[in-house]
Parts: C-alpha cells; structure tokens; sequence
C-alpha cells in the first residue's frame, strides 16, 4: 500500500513462517515469536492500540475487551472459521468489523472427521498401542482379537450440513455409509441428490436411527448442548458420536456416562468442553479404547494454516481499500 500508513495489526499468536513474512511486509505487523497465549492484560493493551486485532479461537474476545477497544481498532479478522470465540453483536455495536477463514479448512477437517470415524470402531489407537507399548503383547494375527465394528452399510447423521458437513459426507458416501442430515433451518436440495443424503427435520428421530453422529454445526446460543443428555439418550447403545466442531455443541459430562455406562458405543473427540483442559474422564476412557480423543488438529495442516493466513491478509487489505471484507461476518439472525 504505497503512500499510506501501515495498519498497525496485532497477531495474538504465531503464525506459519511464510504468513508472517507477507504481514510483515505489508503491515505495521505485531508478531507473537514465542506463542505465548496473551494474557488478559496483554489483550487489552493490543486492542487499545491496534488498527487490527488478529486472534485465533483461543483468544476470549467478548464484549468487556471489546468495550475496552481504543479509537483506531476498526477490524477483528479472526485466524479462525469458528467465530465463537468473538462477541460479534459487540463488535458490530462498536463499529468495529469481524472476519473469518471459512472454506479454506473444510477438506482438512473432514478429513480428521473421516479419521475419527474410522479411528473409534475400527480400534486405531488401541491397535496402535499394542505394538507401541512393551512390544510383547501382539500375539500374533488371531480370528477374533482387536475386533470392531464395520462402518460400511451403516448411517452417518450429519448435525449441520454446511461446507465442512457437506465435505464429510462426500467422504462418507465413498466409504459405503448412507448419509442423513439435520440442519436447524436450510434444507440442502442439491447435496441431497448428489449423495442420496436424507434431510430429517426432527433431530430427536434422526439420533434415533443413526449408527454415527457426526457435529459439524457452528457453536452459537441457539447449538450449545445441542446433543443433550436428553438427545445423547435417544440414541443406539451401539452408536458412535464424532465431534469436530466445538466442544460446548455436546453435553460432554452426559457423553461421558452414557459412554461408561456402556450406552453409547464410543466417540471420537477432536474437540473439548473446556479446552485447553480434557477430562480426566475422558482420557480413562481413551485408555479403555472407548474413545479417542485429538487435540483440536482438525483443521492443522501445514497448507491450510497457510491458506487461513492469506486470508486474513486478503480481509485486512480489503478492508483497508475501502472494501467490505470477503469474510466479513455479521450477528446471527434468528
Ligand atoms: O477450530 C478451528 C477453527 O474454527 O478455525
């Protein structure tokens, strides 16, 4: 941008080398090298002084911070497709604009989906474990040790067929299972011809009917706990939940007992209630072969964390054009 003022831009943690470098050279950028989660203090004396804040999903940015915003923040471009983290009704009020990464990270979370999906019944981490651990305990190939359970032929229900849902059920679909969906409002003509997906208006029956249950909605008001102990119950003790939205979209605690209780078949977590922190309940489980659970890599590829860079960079020179951001996004309407 020759001529004008750099934007100051502060970027809460770092970033892939070659992002860094590009905002370097186009920003009066303000770099996070040793990673450090900012702390409370540290944000609010970003967002007093940046023309741009960029945060990830771990940054709080709610309306108390939001209040405390100096004169210049006129932009939040999220590092992030998940906006959860952002009071967006408090930034819009403030006049200030909030933007995403969508699209760039879909195949790379359905693909730690399809993983998850396979990973559970088929017992990758347990089978895994046997011959990482003191190297005597394979046996050797026996007709009925590590059995689990095949997923060809069976239901996926899909709680939110959006781009990242609709990138797990083309996945899905090549791996033999037959796709079902719920979304809270859209119906999806199309995706439900091309992969001979079925739309259940009522959640409480799809859950009912389903082999593996697959979160992929945002996490909002209107979704937290939307598998509730309730719902977890309606479904099959032989069923499978995978979740790699937002940890808050499932009553987690109740996930846990149906879980032990032997309820529900197991899950495949790649995200948590109250992340950084994992149940310890959980991870028991995981070392029963019940669950397995990932730390929030769904979307942790090399070339996707690059492609989330470029754009943040696309929605921060935009908007300082003079344009509105491809990513801008606004508060949910009900
Ligand atoms: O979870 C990661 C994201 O929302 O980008």
């Amino acid at each position: 941008m020759p001529g004008k003022k750099k934007p100051l831009v502060v970027i809460t943690r770092k970033l892939p080398d070659p992002v860094e470098t590009r905002m370097r050279e186009l920003f009066d950028a303000r770099l996070n090298l040793d990673d450090h989660p900012m702390s409370q203090p540290e944000l609010v004396a970003a967002i007093r002084e940046a023309d741009v804040l960029v945060p990830t999903v771990t940054d709080r940015i709610d309306a108390a911070l939001i209040a405390q915003a100096g004169p210049n923040l006129k932009l939040i471009a999220n590092f992030g497709n998940g906006v959860d983290n952002i009071d967006i009704p408090a930034a819009q009020k403030q006049g200030i604009t909030v933007t995403n990464t969508p699209n760039v990270l879909n195949e790379d979370t359905a693909d730690m989906t399809m993983a998850l999906m396979l990973a559970v019944p088929r017992r990758l981490v347990e089978g895994a474990n046997v011959l990482q651990g003191d190297g005597g305990a394979w046996q050797g190939w026996s007709p009925t040790w590590m059995l689990g359970r095949r997923i060809w032929g069976k239901r996926l229900g899909i709680v939110g067929m959006g781009r990242i849902g609709t990138a797990v059920a083309r996945r899905a679909k090549a791996f033999g299972l037959s796709i079902h969906y719920h979304n809270r409002k859209h119906v999806a003509p199309a995706i439900e011809e091309e992969l001979e997906a079925t739309y259940w208006e009522s959640l409480d029956q799809m859950l009912a009917r389903m082999d593996i249950v697959s979160v992929n909605c945002p996490s909002t008001p209107a979704t937290y706990h939307l598998l509730s102990a309730r719902r977890l119950a309606l479904m099959q003790p032989t069923a499978y939940v995978v979740n790699t939205a937002r940890g808050e979209i499932i009553d987690e605690d109740a996930l846990v007992k149906m879980i032990e209780q032997g309820k529900l078949a197991g899950a495949g977590l790649d995200v948590f209630a109250h992340e950084p922190a994992v149940s310890p309940k959980l991870v028991k489980l995981a070392r029963k072969g019940k669950v397995v659970i990932l730390p929030h890599m769904g979307s942790a590829t090399l070339e996707g964390r690059i492609d989330m860079g470029e754009k943040v960079i696309i929605n921060i020179r935009t908007f300082f054009d003079g344009h509105r951001p491809p990513d801008r996004v606004l508060p949910i309407r009900n």
